[in-house]
């Protein structure tokens, strides 16, 4: 059996006195997964994303990236992890006055030594991996061009190509398209998907769209009230699951039949699957 790139065991986290965000999710992920993870608004998805990289400190529970205890670390032992820990989020984070390939070197930040990043002197082996990255995802025109000159899918795609640089062994997605429209948001999930894949990447997005998790997603792990309520492949989670992880809450996008959705990248799709199969 393969060894879990991320294990996470009973792990809680409560805000406050009593707002119980993880309630026991004990959850092991592997390398080359693209995992969603699907729920209503205040399951507790960014909760357990953050508990991830550290940005919040679970209250209990253990949470071990690449072989490190996560709970406890501190410093720089904490960065060193952190910096292998991809983040793409929902509005980006790009540096907006500055230039696309810039934006896409500051990946690379945790990796580069003060006085370097200071003065801009990323290798040349950096900035070439950042061109490749970025003819990658179609934005080979885009390199010289401000950050806040592109659309919000381009701007996304750029925020991959950061993680990216980093050279991640795990990607934390955040929301990532719920500020795109769906031809952009088809774009970046398909990219990001495809990347993870030729990579070998695990990849962890939070949605809040059932019908993009089941397209993308090589595993779906549904999040109800801070627990795992269904964890398996997009083809088990049948409609009257996906009603009682969303218990009359919307879903935001229809389940099924949404042409606009689906239409586009049908070709591609089908030899996705012929791939992963
Ligand atoms: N910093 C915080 N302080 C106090 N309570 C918080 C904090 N962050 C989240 N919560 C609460 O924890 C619970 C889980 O929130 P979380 O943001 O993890 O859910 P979510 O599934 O990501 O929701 P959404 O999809 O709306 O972002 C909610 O009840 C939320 O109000």
């Amino acid at each position: 059996m393969m060894e879990a790139l991320l294990s996470i065991k009973d792990l809680v986290k409560v805000y406050g006195r009593d707002t119980r965000a993880l309630n026991g999710i004990s959850l092991d992920f592997y390398p080359g997964e693209f995992i969603v993870v699907i729920g209503p608004s205040g399951a507790g998805k960014s909760t357990l994303i953050r508990c991830i990289n550290r940005l919040v400190d679970p209250t209990e529970g253990a949470v071990v990236f690449d072989g490190q205890h996560m709970e406890n670390i501190k410093g720089r032992g904490l960065r060193e992890k952190r910096s292998k820990i991809g983040m793409i989020f929902q509005h980006y984070n790009l540096v907006s006055r500055t230039n696309v390939i810039k934006n896409v070197l500051h990946g690379q930040l945790s990796n580069t030594p003060l006085y370097k990043s200071l003065f801009g002197l990323y290798s040349q082996q950096d900035k070439q991996e950042a061109v490749e990255l970025l003819k990658k995802v179609g934005l080979e025109d885009q390199i010289y061009k401000r950050a806040d000159a592109l659309s919000g899918g381009q701007m996304q795609r750029v925020g991959i190509c950061r993680a990216l640089l980093q050279r991640p062994k795990i990607l934390l997605a955040d929301e990532p398209i719920a500020s795109l429209d769906p031809v952009s948001a088809n774009i970046v999930m398909q990219q990001l998907h495809n990347i993870s894949m030729e990579k070998q990447l695990t990849c962890v997005v939070n949605l809040h769209q059932v019908d993009y998790a089941k397209k993308y997603a090589t595993r779906i792990v549904g999040i109800k009230k801070g627990q795992v309520v269904f964890d398996g492949p997009p083809a088990n989670l049948t409609e009257p699951i996906v009603r009682d992880i969303y218990e009359g809450k919307e879903t935001q996008m229809p389940l099924q039949n949404d042409n606009s959705v689906t239409d586009i990248f049908v070709n591609e799709d089908k030899q996705m699957t012929g791939a992963e199969r």
